[in-house]
């Protein structure tokens, strides 16, 4: 099938890029490219269909991580909580993690829990319960990166460079796949506390299986408005993190963006799942400005190891003062 790119490219909404042009080479695979790099320019958000992506893999993924935090608290809190194995799991339970800090706003711990994997990164054993679990994590993080693969290769196109040049520096990614759970909310959240504060991701890009609920991703536009994320079933939610934008000397755009809390007199269920996959380059990557973009304007940065950024993000993200 061949598609032009269905996006609605004003200025003030996400558009919606029908990738499979790209992916198979066929006519439109152009046009696929310049969406992609005008959302990058506008607000670094995009969201995309026809990325192949299995069906199956996202749904058992979904679904087993919804078992687990099914579970007690009380068992959640022993699993994951290691750091003793590559590739193991790890669980933060409600409120460990406040985004916004990252941002140097203080507020109360998140209002959400999550379950967390890479396999270069550091985990506890996995749980037997639910069964299979690690194998959905496994399958579906391998989708997630042909895809990152993909959306690689059409950000090269773009920005004039040669298909692979990403390629080495995510040889050994240190990619993060991660299924959050946001309960109902019982009681009222705390002043300040919301589903998960303004950030930004830290990495190259975020993948986002999203979910529509009350209480959903939320984008701040330029002019400081907050959008909605559209809800298109089955598309995922791209977006331009840190480290990309400062690859690009900040002429692509990584966006504050959050996920509201439900209203509070809303009737009806408010549960959220949502699947974001961080997709982030090898610890030794030199985040530099990248030639095409250094060929215009002055770098606005000194290079830094991909290595040296994630920590000191990291480290206020889950500073507790
Ligand atoms: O759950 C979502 O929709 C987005 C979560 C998010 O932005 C993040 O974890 O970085
Ligand atoms: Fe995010």
């Amino acid at each position: 099938m061949q598609m032009a790119p269905s996006s609605t490219q004003d200025m003030d909404s996400i558009p919606v890029i029908d990738i499979s042009p790209f992916i198979h080479r066929t006519a439109g695979s152009d046009a696929v490219v310049k969406a992609i790099e005008a959302a990058c320019r506008e607000t670094g958000f995009f969201l995309i269909t026809g990325h192949g992506v299995s069906t199956e893999a996202t749904a058992r993924l979904y679904n087993l991580a919804r078992d687990f935090f099914d579970e007690p608290q009380e068992w959640k809190k022993q699993q994951g909580r290691g750091t003793s194995l590559k590739g193991g799991v790890a669980f933060s339970p409600i409120a460990d993690e406040a985004l916004s800090a990252t941002l140097g706003i203080k507020t109360p711990g998140d209002y959400k829990e999550s379950l967390n994997f890479g396999p270069r990164l550091p985990g506890d054993v996995w749980p037997t319960v639910p069964q299979g679990l690690q194998a959905a994590f496994s399958a579906y993080f391998a989708e997630m990166e042909a895809l990152a693969g993909h959306l690689r290769r059409a950000f090269c196109q773009a920005i004039g460079l040669a298909p692979d040049y990403f390629e080495p520096a995510f040889a050994d990614h240190l990619s993060a796949l991660r299924v959050i759970n946001y309960p109902e909310q019982q009681e009222s959240p705390l002043p300040g506390q919301l589903r998960a504060g303004v950030h930004t991701d830290y990495g190259f890009m975020t993948i986002l299986r999203s979910e529509a609920s009350p209480g959903g991703l939320q984008v701040r536009r330029r002019d400081g408005e907050w959008l909605d994320a559209p809800n298109v079933e089955g598309a995922y939610v791209v977006n331009i993190a840190d480290a990309f934008m400062r690859w690009t000397n900040d002429e692509w755009l990584s966006t504050p963006h959050r996920v509201a809390n439900p209203p509070g007199d809303f009737k009806g269920t408010t549960r959220r799942q949502s699947i974001p996959f961080f997709v982030n380059p090898s610890k030794e990557t030199l985040i530099e400005c990248l030639p095409p973009f250094a060929a215009k304007a002055p770098a606005k940065y000194t290079p830094i190891t991909y290595g040296d950024y994630i920590a000191l993000k990291t480290s206020q993200a889950f500073s507790k003062s």
